[in-house]
């Protein structure tokens, strides 16, 4: 059990803790049809009207597959120790199993390379979201061939890297991956099938439980965990509907998630309110999937203020826009929800360790000005929820690293371009990077480990 850390002084992190940025393959690589890349489901969702803001595709991104030596000086001048970035499943596989495609591997193999030459630790995301569309047409995530092919996928990978790479993230928030995919259609493949929606997340986290003793034999004395995107539901009001409400979510949310992954089964609360939506299917499964973790990623934006609802069945649940100051995606700036997250993951859950794997914020920034980018609100953002994550760590809670979200900025998915989360600014008609003060200020922080003004 982590011990509290009272040797450390309001706003110093301890010696060892790994500082990072984060990035996702389809957000920052462009080149998707150089070097034998098959097409991704992001591709073919981005190229299709209407589901993209003004269009906007990851065709190009921040050509990072042609800039990564620079994008690596980047991270030099933050100071991090650590970066986490994503593998683009169809550059490995084009066709999602079978054919192997080396120019794809090498490109990563290279990567990893200027990274570690550079001090820089690599923590690897193998999925963050761009399934190759060939498995979709297969019948994607809802099959659970898919679950295999992630497994083989996997192997290609770990086969390759994990001499060198020794933390891996098996998948990137698969909430996000089946609810905006699979129930709402907001992202790729943008299939609006509500029934579909917990035979993915079932096929998602069997993917991962069974790239976990895969990643394991061939990346010897690594750290293998998951990314959750997890909040903190608080009930908007004081009664006991609206706490119950806060429950439902928090069991939507996040213990849908935690408990197959670290207590063994899908929690029986829940079970009763998703009803004949919860898919059959064998209890062996949850062996795998509960497959024993060195962390929790955990990714960190905002919290939830909910109160019970008539309307919205199974849930009957509604969010509430509370007072507060809000960052440019419209969620609540509230970094003691990051702290009261923390703490209840290491009373309800003990994970072995806790990384934040991504922490961040939009602002409309705008463009540099003499070589600089005022982003005051976004150093507001970094520090106070820095300051609750110190004060979670000097509490007890096992938190080992952070990766703010993001080195620069990126394809926001639906969002396209117009949503700036970077601590580096890109002109996307130069591609030029130039960083921002929260980037000067981040890089300050990490060089003293600890808070500045
Ligand atoms: C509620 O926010 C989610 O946890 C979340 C936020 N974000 C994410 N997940 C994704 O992992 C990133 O690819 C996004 O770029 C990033 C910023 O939107």
């Amino acid at each position: 059990m982590s011990q509290p850390r009272t040797d450390l002084a309001p706003g110093r992190f301890p010696a060892d803790f790994t500082w990072g940025t984060a990035t996702a393959a389809y957000q920052i690589e462009g080149a998707v049809r150089e070097d034998g890349r098959g097409v991704s489901i992001w591709d073919r969702f981005s190229h299709t009207p209407g589901k993209t803001h003004n269009g906007d595709t990851g065709d190009v991104a921040c050509d990072h597959y042609h800039r990564w030596q620079g994008d690596i000086e980047l991270m030099r001048r933050l100071h991090v120790n650590a970066y986490r970035f994503s593998i683009a499943w169809p550059r490995i596989l084009p066709e999602g199993w079978g054919r192997v495609n080396p120019p794809g591997l090498d490109f990563y193999d290279r990567l990893v390379d200027g990274l570690l030459a550079a001090g820089i630790t690599p923590w690897v995301t193998l999925y963050h979201w761009d399934l190759p569309q060939a498995l979709e047409d297969r019948g994607g995530w809802p099959n659970p061939d898919t679950s295999k092919a992630f497994a083989e996928y996997a192997d290609v990978v770990t086969r390759r890297l994990g001499d060198r790479v020794k933390h891996w993230i098996t998948l990137n928030e698969p909430w996000v991956v089946a609810f905006l995919g699979y129930f709402t259609g907001e992202h790729a493949p943008g299939r609006k099938e509500p029934e579909s929606y917990l035979p993915v997340v079932h096929n998602l986290l069997l993917a991962h439980g069974l790239a976990v003793p895969v990643i394991r034999e061939n990346s010897r004395d690594s750290q293998v965990g998951i990314t959750l995107n997890l909040t903190h539901a608080y009930p908007a009001g004081d009664s006991a509907e609206d706490e119950a409400a806060a429950k439902r979510l928090d069991g939507f949310m996040n213990r849908w998630f935690l408990d197959p992954l670290f207590t063994g089964g899908y929690p029986r609360d829940m079970i009763d309110v998703f009803g004949s939506w919860v898919p059959s299917f064998d209890e062996s499964d949850l062996g795998v999937i509960g497959a024993p973790l060195d962390f929790l990623g955990v990714n960190y934006y905002s919290p939830s203020f909910v109160q019970h609802s008539e309307g919205n069945p199974p849930l009957h649940v509604e969010q509430v826009r509370v007072d507060g100051e809000y960052t440019d995606m419209g969620w609540l700036v509230y970094p003691q929800g990051l702290y009261d997250l923390l703490t209840r993951l290491h009373r309800d859950y003990s994970p072995a360790a806790i990384v934040i794997t991504e922490n961040g914020a939009a602002y409309p920034d705008e463009p540099p000005v003499e070589g600089r980018v005022h982003d005051p609100k976004r150093v507001e953002y970094y520090a106070s929820h820095l300051d609750a994550a110190q004060r979670a760590i000097r509490d007890g809670v096992p938190l080992r690293g952070y990766f703010a979200w993001s080195l620069m900025d990126n394809f926001e998915w639906a969002f396209g371009y117009s949503k700036r989360f970077g601590l580096y600014y890109v002109d996307y008609e130069t591609l030029e990077r130039t960083i921002k003060d929260s980037g000067l200020w981040y890089s300050r922080v990490v060089a003293e480990g600890q808070l500045v003004p």
